[in-house]
């Protein structure tokens, strides 16, 4: 079967600098992809290679087998740690701007019945969320964790097949993160989902993942720190219970000389 994504021996340089380098690995469809690693070890690079929004500088990104279109389409959504919902729109007026931006990509203003099926569609993404009661209201009258559920409904509202976030609890409460996690579980199996999440959580990691990437330099020149790259240390598939091996949690708790990273 044709991996969704695949990424064939893809390296990312800035001019001398190398970011990622040989890193090969397939997803499949339906799979929840948690992306750990020290900061600085490439996985923002990673999730804006696979969002389109980055091109390697060599290898091949293939979505379904063909080669990744260099945009980001609508097969692709994406939430970050902050600042992913517009300020001066409502909740509603967030998501509904999502679909009328798709449905009309020049004026992204629909009229009659197509904007109030596209109105239907947002109030029910808005409920999936648990937002059906903030319909009216501005990110700046919401709480992080709500700002978070709106900007998953505006991602979600465009039935994206592959959903990436890019730490997105990271600004949360603990009690909310738990609510969080409960509400990403449930909409990637209601949806169907391929979720690609890069977190500094290794806990979380391994209770949402299907699968732990983790991102880190096999090769280090201490005079030279930028002349190797990244690449994928570990790749371990999950079933949610099995705990992170004791190696990975030194890796992303140490630096290379074995010192704890504070
Ligand atoms: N446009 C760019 N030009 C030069 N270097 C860049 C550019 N974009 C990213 N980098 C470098 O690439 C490396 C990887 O960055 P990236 O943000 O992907 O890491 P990360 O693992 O997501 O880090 P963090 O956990 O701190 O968010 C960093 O050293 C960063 O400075």
């Amino acid at each position: 079967m044709t991996p969704l994504l695949e990424l064939r021996n893809i390296w990312v340089e800035y001019g001398d600098k190398i970011v990622l380098e040989r890193v090969s690995l397939q997803l499949d469809a339906g799979s929840f992809v948690a992306v750990v690693g020290p900061s600085g070890a490439g996985k923002s690079t990673f999730l804006r290679l696979v969002l389109g929004q980055e091109a390697p500088t060599r290898g091949q990104v293939l979505l379904d087998g063909r080669a990744m279109p260099a945009a980001c389409g609508p097969d692709r959504g994406v939430v970050f740690q902050r600042y992913s919902v517009f300020p001066h729109l409502t909740a509603l007026g967030n998501v509904l701007f999502g679909i009328e931006c798709a449905g009309a990509p020049l004026t992204a203003r629909l009229f009659g019945a197509r904007r109030r099926a596209a109105r239907d569609r947002a109030v029910e993404m808005l409920a999936a969320v648990g937002l059906d009661h903030s319909l009216d209201v501005y990110p700046a009258q919401m709480s992080g964790g709500m700002q978070q559920r709106l900007a998953i409904a505006q991602a979600l509202v465009k039935h994206p097949r592959i959903l990436l976030l890019d730490e997105p609890f990271g600004a949360l409460d603990p009690g909310i993160r738990l609510d969080m996690h409960a509400l990403i579980t449930r909409l990637w199996q209601d949806h169907g989902l391929t979720i690609v999440m890069v977190t500094h959580d290794i806990g979380e990691a391994f209770k949402l993942g299907t699968r732990v990437l983790a991102f880190d330099k096999r090769r280090h020149d201490p005079h030279a720190p930028h002349r190797f790259g990244a690449t994928v240390t570990y790749d371990l598939p999950l079933d949610r219970k099995t705990p992170p091996p004791p190696a990975l949690l030194a890796a992303l708790t140490t630096d290379p000389s074995g010192r704890p990273i504070a």
